[in-house]
């Protein structure tokens, strides 16, 4: 699905991805950790087409990515959502962009919404909702126009722990109920583990280890030890060499 290759990355003098090289396979999983500013968001925005390169490639689905694709859905941090556009607004809008006549609009966004239990906000304003209800309505609003490839940036950072377990528990349902690839940016060692079948750990512009999560996928993870094997191994990695840097 995604092909990374020898790529490079600079804003200005400063090299900020160096010598990537990625392969994710349709419908999987993958989560991206390291410390903060070794490029993760970076690597994200250039799936995403949102940002363009010159110096190595990156393909998905076999067609090399020159600006945004319309299947690909992007979640970043700050929800996006239009405040002057009630919720089912702010859903239906991709798919009025896209041209889609009335009724099946109408049937595609009562779906969505049903799947995403959101029903009873469907006439609320953004202000008016919690940051755990921000969140399904944005999974909502990308979800409706079947991404197959779903990139999400450090998406629950702003929520509390029991929210945040919610929406991870609700974006692992809604990648068991349907085709797509999830590529997803985190702090967090727990949600990588979480909700990666592959975990890649960054360390300053480069990937310094991938790990295959055998566990992936079962939703009682949190209660059993592997889980917490996996997480001390992420935890490892990066602090491995920490120890022998120069201050
Ligand atoms: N638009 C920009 N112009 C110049 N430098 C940038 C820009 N965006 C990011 N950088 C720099 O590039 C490096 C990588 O940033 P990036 O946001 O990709 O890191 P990150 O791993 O996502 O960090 P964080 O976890 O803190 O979000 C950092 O040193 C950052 O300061």
């Amino acid at each position: 699905m995604i092909r990374v290759r020898n790529l490079n990355y600079s804003y200005g003098s400063d090299l900020v991805l160096s010598n990537i090289n990625l392969s994710i396979e349709e419908n999987t999983t993958c989560t991206i950790i390291g410390p903060s500013g070794c490029g993760k968001t970076t690597l994200l925005y250039l799936l995403a087409g949102l940002i363009d390169y010159t110096d190595g490639e990156i393909y998905i689905k076999n067609e090399k990515v020159r600006g945004s694709r319309r299947e690909t859905g992007v979640i970043l941090q700050d929800y996006g959502l239009l405040p002057w556009k009630t919720v089912w607004n702010n859903i239906a809008l991709g798919l009025k962009v896209r041209g889609m006549e009335r009724e099946q609009l109408n049937k595609e966004v009562s779906e969505i919404l049903r799947e995403l239990d959101i029903q009873e906000l469907k006439n609320k304003y953004p202000s008016q909702l919690s940051g755990g209800q921000k969140q399904r309505v944005t999974i909502a609003r990308t979800l409706v126009i079947k991404p197959d490839l779903l990139l999400l940036d450090e998406f629950t950072s702003a929520l509390d722990a029991m929210t945040k377990e919610n929406i991870q528990n609700l974006i692992l349902n809604i990648y068991k109920k349907r085709p797509v690839t999830i590529v997803f940016v985190t702090h967090s060692i727990e949600e990588a583990v979480f909700l990666g079948q592959k975990i890649v750990i960054m360390d300053k512009a480069k990937i310094k280890k991938i790990i295959d999560n055998p566990y992936f996928g079962d939703v009682e993870i949190r209660s059993r030890i592997d889980y917490y094997n996996i997480c001390l191994e992420v935890r490892r990695w990066l602090e491995e060499g920490k120890n022998h840097e120069t201050p």
